[in-house]
């Protein structure tokens, strides 16, 4: 069964969802298309050879030229050097306005083959072709294209939207378990913020079917991250706040401008709703950490160390109480995500302070006011960062062991 998720922003698009759906690019690649860039990590080469073959065969009746831009796995794809050699090909075989990038992997795949389809000429259209789960639930859906920095995640990039998005469950088969249980935690950030359902789905289910790559209720639990995800860019593309979206996330943002907060020292931000910020919950510290660690932690493993920190966060500015903050612990562990983290807070909070929800010398963090409502917290005092952080050390802490 396929299942199709509309992304209503104002190019609105498709995201399908189902078996096989990666047979489909053809039909999103358009008629006036001379050239097609498919950026895929080295993992994916035999794949990504399949691919280009069913695109020219599905268009034999017309020229067409598939390129084939390998880039390493992972996070080592986003970087300035991977973006300059994908520019580089792209000079070197003409590619025109009319031509497409198709990102053909996980997030750091398609976050870079985005950007390249951003930045080059200005913009050429793009479609992703999403090979993981935290690709299809959210990292290939909603436009943030980009790269890192040494100074930071995610810290050069641009708002793209793609032509469509195709997830293909099969491709799900070949992924390494600790990735798909990385993708979940962007599942269970949803079912948090905006869907309870997604996580009366895990508990009630068990982890083996949730873990397998072949079952319905992964299948549903993808779906649902995804409306989740489509739902909030729509109403909130740029992030610039507010509209008020069907999630009813509250707080920052709206028609005072987006970085006007309503309080300081520890106050929740009171307004029209938060739209695409809720997002982020958990990526403040889960950001910082990826960053200090090198990039050796998985992004969904970080952010979830990161959403029980923002959980112990709400619960010190009396938002939300002791059984919500145990109830993210639960879940992500149940999925065998770390909820614990030791080492210095100092860098951390370092990092944390280029967040691009900072404003001024003001960290804000997206928090709960309650299950499937969020709000944002600007402006904690430090003493507070700090015994949320330590509420994170494991029961045996040593340095190091605790993640
Ligand atoms: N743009 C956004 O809105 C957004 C949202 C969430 C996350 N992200 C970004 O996405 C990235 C994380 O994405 P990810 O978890 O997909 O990681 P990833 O792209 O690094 O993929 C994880 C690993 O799995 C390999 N892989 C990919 N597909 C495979 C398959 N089908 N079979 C076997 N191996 C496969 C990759 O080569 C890589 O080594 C981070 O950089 C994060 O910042 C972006
Ligand atoms: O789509 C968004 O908006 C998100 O925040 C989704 C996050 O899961 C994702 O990791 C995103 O790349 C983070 O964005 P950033 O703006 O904090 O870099
Ligand atoms: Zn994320």
């Amino acid at each position: 069964m396929t299942v199709r998720i509309r992304v209503e922003t104002s190019a609105p698009y498709d995201v399908l969802v189902g078996s096989g759906v990666s047979d489909q690019l053809a039909s999103l690649v358009g008629d006036d298309v001379r050239r097609v860039a498919i950026v895929h990590p080295t993992v994916l080469r035999e794949r990504a050879a399949r691919l280009r073959s069913t695109l020219l065969r599905e268009q034999a009746t017309r020229a067409l030229d598939v390129h084939l831009l390998e880039v390493p796995d992972g996070e080592a794809a986003k970087n300035a050097e991977v973006l300059q050699y994908c520019w580089d090909v792209l000079g070197r075989t003409g590619f025109t306005r009319s031509d497409v990038v198709v990102g053909f992997g996980g997030g750091a795949t398609t976050d870079l083959a985005g950007f390249v389809a951003a930045s080059w000429l200005r913009g050429v259209r793009f479609v992703n072709v999403s090979t993981t789960v935290l690709g299809m639930v959210d990292a290939a859906v909603g436009g943030k294209t980009g790269i890192n920095t040494a100074a930071g995640k995610n810290l050069v990039g641009a708002f793209h939207e793609p032509v469509g998005v195709l997830c293909d469950l099969d491709l799900l088969v070949d992924l390494p378990s600790a990735e798909l249980r990385s993708g979940l935690a962007e599942v269970v950030k949803c079912g948090f913020i905006a869907d309870p359902s997604i996580l009366e789905l895990i508990e009630g289910v068990g982890t083996g079917a949730v873990l397998d790559p072949t079952s319905a209720i992964l299948a549903e639990l993808v779906a649902k991250g995804i409306r989740v995800k489509a739902q909030t860019v729509a109403g909130d593309l740029r992030e610039t706040g507010g509209g008020a979206g069907p999630w009813a996330a509250r707080g920052a943002g709206g028609g005072a401008g987006p970085w006007a907060a309503k309080s300081t020292g520890g106050g929740a931000e009171d307004d029209s709703g938060i739209g695409r910020e809720a997002l982020n919950y958990g990526h403040t510290l889960g950001h910082a950490i990826e960053r200090e660690e090198r990039y050796t932690v998985r992004h969904g493993e970080a952010i979830s160390v990161g959403m029980v920190y923002v959980a112990e966060l709400a619960h010190r500015h009396g938002l939300i109480d002791a059984d919500l903050v145990q109830r993210h612990r639960d879940v992500l562990s149940s999925l065998s995500l770390p909820t614990t983290w030791a080492g210095a807070f100092s860098p951390l909070l370092a990092a944390m302070r280029l967040d691009k929800k900072t404003r001024g010398d003001q960290l804000r963090f997206v928090v709960l006011e309650d299950l499937g409502r969020t709000t944002i917290l600007a402006g904690p005092d430090e003493q507070t960062l700090r015994d949320s952080f330590a509420a994170l050390a494991a029961p045996s802490s040593s340095p190091g062991a605790a993640r």
